[in-house]
C-alpha cells in the first residue's frame, strides 16, 4: 500500500516503500504538489486527498533518462498531431485502490523503467512498487482534474459552434477529443449545472467576451486560452485577479499575417479594388489603355513594429525588391537586420517622411494608442499609403479620414478598424482609396488548425501543472 505520513508543516512525508517528498505548493484547486527528495529522482507528485494526480513526465526517472523520455514524449505527441502515430496508453492495473495518472509514452517508460532499474541496481535503491500504480495515461491525454480522475474530459466554455461567431466546425472534433465543450449558450440555460465544472474558456476572435460578471460565475475557471497574438480584447489584471492564467498563440500568427500585409500592399498599389471593378463592371466596354498604378519594386517600405510579425513582413518585402526602414522600441539585432536588409529608424518621424508604405504591426497598448494621428499623418508623402494589420486604435481614425479626403497621404489599406465591422455608413467605406478587410490577418485553414492546437496544449498545460508553452501576463 502507497501510504503518505504527514508530519508537520514543510516537513517530509514518507512513502512506506521509502521515498520522501516534500510539499512544496498548494494549488488552486486545492491539490497539493510535492517533491521527491531522493537525489536521483527528481519526480514530482501532486495530490487531491488521497489521489495522486499526476506525476512528472519522467516517471521517477533518474537524470539520465529524464532527457531520453522527454525527446521521445515531445516527438511522439509531434507525430500524433500530425495524425502519423495515435498516442498509446499504458494501463497497469492497480490493486489498491490509488490511481496515479502518470504522463509517460511508451518508449519514453520504457527507458525510464531501464534507467530506473539500473540506477536501483547500482544503488540498491528501493523501487516504486508497480503494485502501487494505478492507472498510467499517455501526457496527450487530459489528466490532472478531479472530473478526470473519474473519466471525465476537461469543461471548456466556448462562444458557440459555427458562424457567425462560434468557432469553426472543422476544429469540434479535434477538440471534442480533449474537451467536453459548454457553449455560452449553455451557459446561460443552465448556469447552475456548468458553472463549477467549467475549467477553461476557449477564447476565439474575441469571444466570449471575458468580464468581471462572468469570473465571478465560474469558481473553478483556471485558464483562458485565446487565439491569435493580440490580448487588447482581455483585462489581464481582472483576469489575474481572480487567479486565472492566460495564453495566446503567438508563434502561430506570423506567417499568415505577413502575407496579409504584403496582400494588402499590393492591392493598394495596384488599385487592385478598382482594376477589379473595371474588369466585372457591366459597364465596361473597353479597358483603358492609360489605366496606371504604382510599383511596389524599389518602393520604400516604413515598418512600425519590428516584432516576430514586422520581420515576416520585412523578409518578403526583401524579395520584392523594396527599401525597408524600420522603427521599434528597441533595434534588433544586426544579423536580423541584415537577413532582412532593414535599417533601423530611432525616430519615427523620418520613417514616415521617407516611406511610401507606412506598415503598422504594433500591439495596442496604451503607449500605441492613436499613435498614428493628425501629426504623423501630415509627416508622410502625399504619394504614401498607410497599412494596418495590427489594431484599429492604433491610428485615430477621424484624422485618419481628413487625411484621405484632402489629400494628405494618398491611400489606406486597413484589416483592422474600430469598431469592427464599422458602421456601414462610416466615409473609410465609401473611399476609392481605401482598402478594408474584415480582420483577417490569421484567417487561414492551416494558421487557425495551429492555434486550436496551440490553445488545446495551453489549456492542458495548465490544468495539468505543466509548463504553459504562450503564457500572458499583465507585465
Ligand atoms: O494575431 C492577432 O491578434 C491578429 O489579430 C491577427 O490578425
Amino acid at each position: 500500500m502507497m501510504e503518505f505520513v504527514e508530519s508537520q508543516k514543510g516537513k517530509p512525508i514518507l512513502l512506506k516503500d521509502g521515498y520522501r517528498y516534500r510539499k512544496v505548493r498548494i494549488n488552486v484547486d486545492g491539490s497539493a504538489s510535492w517533491l521527491c527528495l531522493v537525489t536521483f529522482c527528481g519526480g514530482r507528485l501532486r495530490l487531491q486527498g488521497e489521489t495522486v494526480l499526476i506525476v512528472s513526465e519522467h516517471n521517477h526517472a533518474p537524470d539520465v533518462s529524464k532527457n531520453e523520455a522527454l525527446r521521445s514524449v515531445v516527438e511522439m505527441r509531434r507525430r500524433a498531431e500530425l495524425g502519423m502515430e495515435k498516442p498509446r496508453q499504458i494501463i497497469q492495473e492497480c490493486t489498491n485502490g490509488i490511481s496515479l495518472e502518470a504522463a509517460v509514452h511508451l518508449p519514453a517508460y520504457v527507458a525510464s523503467q531501464r534507467a530506473i532499474e539500473r540506477r536501483r541496481r547500482r544503488a540498491r535503491h528501493p523501487y516504486v512498487d508497480p503494485r502501487s500504480v494505478g492507472i498510467c495515461t499517455s501526457p496527450c491525454l487530459p489528466i490532472a482534474s478531479p472530473v478526470e480522475a473519474m473519466g471525465e474530459l476537461p469543461v471548456v466554455l466556448i462562444q458557440g459552434i459555427g458562424d457567425p461567431d462560434g468557432i469553426a466546425e472543422e476544429h469540434v472534433p479535434f477538440l471534442k477529443k480533449n474537451f467536453s465543450l459548454v457553449t455560452m449558450k449553455e451557459l446561460t440555460e443552465n448556469r447552475q449545472h456548468f458553472r463549477e465544472k467549467i475549467r477553461a474558456v476557449y477564447v476565439w476572435e474575441t469571444k466570449p467576451v471575458i468580464d468581471r460578471e462572468l469570473l465571478q460565475n465560474l469558481p473553478n475557471l483556471k485558464v483562458i486560452a485565446s487565439a491569435g497574438a493580440g490580448v487588447d480584447h482581455l483585462a489581464l489584471d481582472l483576469i489575474s485577479s481572480f487567479g486565472v492564467k492566460v495564453t495566446n498563440t503567438p508563434l502561430e500568427v506570423s506567417n499568415a499575417t505577413a502575407d496579409l500585409a504584403m496582400t494588402l500592399l499590393l492591392a493598394s498599389a495596384r488599385n487592385l479594388q478598382e482594376a477589379i471593378q473595371i474588369a466585372v463592371s457591366s459597364d465596361t466596354q473597353q479597358f483603358f489603355s492609360n489605366w496606371m498604378a504604382d510599383e511596389v519594386t524599389g518602393a520604400t517600405l516604413g515598418i512600425i513594429g519590428m516584432g516576430r510579425v514586422g520581420l515576416k513582413v520585412a523578409q518578403r518585402a526583401k524579395a520584392f525588391e523594396m527599401k525597408i526602414l524600420y522603427h521599434n522600441r528597441n533595434q534588433r539585432k544586426e544579423e536580423d537586420e541584415r537577413a532582412v536588409g532593414a535599417t533601423y529608424c530611432a525616430k519615427m518621424e523620418d520613417l514616415l517622411q521617407q516611406s511610401d508604405f507606412v506598415m503598422l504591426v504594433v500591439n495596442l497598448t496604451p503607449e500605441t494608442c492613436k499613435l498614428i494621428g493628425e501629426r504623423e499623418l501630415q509627416l508622410m508623402k502625399p504619394t504614401a499609403t498607410l497599412i494596418n494589420i495590427s489594431r484599429g486604435g492604433v491610428v485615430d481614425q477621424d484624422a485618419l479620414v481628413e487625411a484621405l479626403q484632402n489629400g494628405v497621404i494618398k491611400a489606406a489599406a486597413l484589416d483592422v478598424t474600430y469598431p469592427e465591422p464599422l458602421p456601414r455608413a462610416h466615409p473609410l467605406l465609401r473611399m476609392k482609396n481605401v482598402i478594408v478587410t474584415p480582420h483577417i490577418g490569421t484567417a487561414t485553414h492551416n494558421t487557425c488548425r495551429l492555434m486550436m492546437q496551440n490553445m488545446t496544449k495551453s489549456i492542458l498545460a495548465v490544468l495539468n501543472g505543466h509548463r504553459i508553452p504562450n503564457e500572458v501576463t499583465s507585465n
